[in-house]
């Protein structure tokens, strides 16, 4: 299928997650992730949050409103689907800093835990860094059993989606539609 219009999305499309189902979902993580961070060994510091680029931006501008700490934005990008349906080969095209990560607390924020690679990849860039802690959210987790085989997970997850490729809420289709409020996967 080409690009799609909103009334293909409305016709051709199945309704996976409604608005209203997701944005219950964030202010419940977003409670979960504050009440981790109330924890004594965090008062008076500036949690560094990493928006991974491009999937990421809309549910970090989403959990974000709901965050009841200090929160120090920053973005990286490691992309590995580009346009395509399909992952590749993991490629970096903005890395986090050591001066961004080094004895920070830093909490990874990405729309999506598919094949879980990407996460992965850019957990252990960070780590590496030597942060003082990390944590990983993300919105949706695709229910399959390719996952990673370290076992490597999310710290928090707010919703689980089936094994099919969905768009929408920072997702993309062909690079586009990561602005729909909802998320949306094609017919089968
Ligand atoms: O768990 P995985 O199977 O590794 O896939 C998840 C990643 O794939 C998407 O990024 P993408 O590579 O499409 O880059 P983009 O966000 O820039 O489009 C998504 O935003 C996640 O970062
Ligand atoms: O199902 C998906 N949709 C959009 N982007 C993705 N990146 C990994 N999996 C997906």
């Amino acid at each position: 299928m080409s690009l799609m219009t909103f009334d293909d999305i409305q016709q051709s499309t199945d309704l996976i997650i409604s608005e209203s189902q997701i944005d219950q979902a964030i202010e419940e993580l977003a409670q979960q992730i504050n009440q981790f961070y109330a924890g004594e060994r965090f008062a008076n510091k500036s949690v560094t949050a990493f928006c991974v680029m491009n999937g990421g931006l809309y549910f970090t501008g989403q959990l974000m409103r709901h965050l009841k700490f200090p929160i120090t934005l920053k973005y990286l990008h490691a992309s590995r689907y580009g346009d395509s349906t399909r992952g590749a080969e993991l490629n970096w095209i903005v890395r986090p800093s050591q001066e961004e990560v080094f004895g920070k607390d830093i909490i990874l924020i990405d729309d999506i835990f598919d094949e879980g690679l990407t996460l992965e990849a850019i957990y252990k860039e960070c780590e590496a860094l030597k942060p003082n802690s990390i944590n990983s959210v993300v919105l949706v987790d695709k229910q399959h059993h390719r996952k990673p085989q370290s076992g490597f997970q999310p710290n928090f997850v707010g919703l689980e989606v089936v094994d099919r490729y969905i768009f929408g809420c920072g997702m993309d289709y062909k690079g586009a539609w990561r602005n729909l409020p909802a998320i949306y996967a094609l017919k089968e």
